[in-house]
């Protein structure tokens, strides 16, 4: 057998790959890490972790304002410190996640890695084998293609913003625009919000996608539906996005019409992987057309969805084929997600449209009706609860404040398909919202 640098070398080191790469290190395999940015990838630096924490004071306002008379005063969000605590709370991960892969030596080489051949990535000049080698490379803003795109910004400039600008346009109606809208508002900026068509959140039950467009509305957030995007202007130290109907004048132009497949600048044409705009082709052991080169996280072409939870459990899949333990395909289980506006939209399973297209038993609660839920006031709330001819949960959608942690609780039944009696058995911390989310209480 040739005599590789590595056994498994993979290009970027996001939750793609170092989820899976540090447990397989751990059990003896030689493994190389290609990062060309920070440690970590997009989720610890400017996906989740930091819009998580910039939402954290939102929520709590949102809360007090429902509390009005019972606590007193109002809670305005200081976003110069809302955006320090957020650094603060993510300038460690790189290091946190680096350590890690230290720990149990991985190599980490820093710099931008393309395929010489299938067993060679080259990293500034400098080749580097392997025996496997997995491409982990993410995805990046998608720029509208219009005259004076390079004025508008993405969601990392978002996140980095030191001051708030007191007017914001976005361009786009899926996760980053709803999120980023329902936390600019929240902060005090005027958010202008521009979709192409009139969906909003299209992969989202659409009554509850509804409630959270009329409660942002109330709270003064204008949207523009049904319009194209012409280009983007200065106007001095303004702009100006002109649309098919009008105009727009602005402080600051947020581009969120999605992420795109790091496929360019790999090498890949060189050594012949299979690729789209959608991202790279791989079978159903998570392996390319090429032997040797398997994919991982954001960059595949896949129908689940392209988050953290699908890059953790691809990376373990395959650190589980390279460690030996399976041959099996990829068996995905339920994927998850859920959208940070205030309240939430979370979803599970089989959607409530499928539902009832194919004849299944839903049950809709209304939760401001839930005791639980009066005890923080909640106005927005509902669920609704997919049930199999066998009376099986298989599927879950709520929109709420805690919606993600309700849908996280009823996971479990939904992906082991629990029987009534495995269901008695589940004994809840009461009251919490994992009990609520079951109708214990
Ligand atoms: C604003 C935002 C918020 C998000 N919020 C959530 C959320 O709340 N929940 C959730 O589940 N998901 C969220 N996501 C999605 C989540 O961040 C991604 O699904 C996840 O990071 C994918 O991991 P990955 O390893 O596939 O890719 P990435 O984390 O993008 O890692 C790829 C890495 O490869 C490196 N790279 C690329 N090309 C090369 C090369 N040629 N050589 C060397 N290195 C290279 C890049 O620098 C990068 O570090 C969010 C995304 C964004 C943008
Ligand atoms: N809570 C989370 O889990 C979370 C949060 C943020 C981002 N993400 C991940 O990041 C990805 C990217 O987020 P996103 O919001 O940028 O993408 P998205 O795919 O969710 O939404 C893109 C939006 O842009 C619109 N659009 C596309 N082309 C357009 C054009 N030419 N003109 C006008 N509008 C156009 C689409 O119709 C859609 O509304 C998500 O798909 C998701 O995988 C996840």
């Amino acid at each position: 057998m040739a005599n590789y640098d590595y056994d498994v070398l993979y290009i970027g080191s996001g939750h793609g790959t170092f989820d899976g790469a540090i447990p397989l290190a751990a059990r003896g395999k030689k493994v190389g890490v290609i990062e060309s940015g920070l440690i970590g990838g997009t989720c610890p630096n400017r996906g989740c972790n930091a819009k998580i924490t910039l939402d954290a004071p939102v929520a709590l306002t949102r809360l007090t304002e429902k509390m009005q008379g019972i606590v007193n005063g109002d809670l305005a969000i200081n976003w110069t410190a809302n955006e320090k605590h957020k650094q603060e709370v993510i300038e460690g991960l790189p290091d946190m996640i680096g350590g890690l892969m230290k720990s149990v030596n991985i190599d980490i080489i820093k710099g931008h890695g393309t395929f010489q051949d299938a067993h060679t990535v080259v990293v500034d000049g400098d080749a580097k084998t392997a025996e496997n080698i997995v491409i982990s490379t993410g995805q990046h803003p998608h720029r509208l293609d219009i005259p004076g795109t390079e004025l508008a910004h993405d969601s990392a400039d978002f996140m980095n913003l030191t001051h708030l600008p007191a007017n914001i346009t976005i361009i786009g109606a899926g996760y980053i625009s709803m999120e980023f809208a329902t936390i600019a508002n929240a902060a005090g900026a005027k958010v202008t919000v521009i979709t192409h068509g009139d969906k909003i959140l299209r992969k989202f039950y659409q009554p509850y996608v509804d409630q959270i467009v009329a409660d942002l509305k109330s709270r003064g957030v204008d949207f523009i539906s049904n319009a194209k995007v012409t280009s983007f202007e200065e106007d001095g130290s303004n702009f100006i996005v002109n649309y098919d109907g009008g105009q727009v004048k602005t402080n600051w132009i947020l581009d969120a019409t999605g992420r795109v497949p790091n496929v360019d600048d790999v090498g890949l044409d060189k050594v012949g992987v299979d690729y789209s705009e959608k991202g790279i082709k791989v079978n159903d052991h998570l392996k390319t057309n090429i032997d040797n080169i398997y994919a991982s996280g954001d960059v595949i072409d896949k129908d689940q969805p392209k988050l953290t939870p699908t890059a953790i459990f691809e990376s373990t899949y395959l650190m589980h084929t390279f460690a030996g333990d399976t041959t099996d395909p990829i068996d995905y289980p339920e994927i998850p997600s859920v959208v940070f506006t205030s309240p939430r939209i979370a979803k599970v399973g089989v959607s409530v449209e499928d539902a009832k297209k194919n004849g299944l038993n839903t049950k809709e609660n209304h939760l401001p009706n839930d005791w639980y839920r009066q005890v923080t006031k909640e106005e927005i709330g509902d669920n609704t609860l997919v049930y199999d001819k066998q009376n099986h949960l298989v599927g879950a959608t709520e929109i709420s404040d805690q919606a993600e942690d309700a849908i996280n609780a009823l996971l479990p039944a939904i992906v082991f398909k629990f029987e009534p009696a495995q269901l008695e058995r589940l004994v809840t911390l009461f009251p919490t919202i994992a009990a609520d989310a079951w109708g214990q209480i």
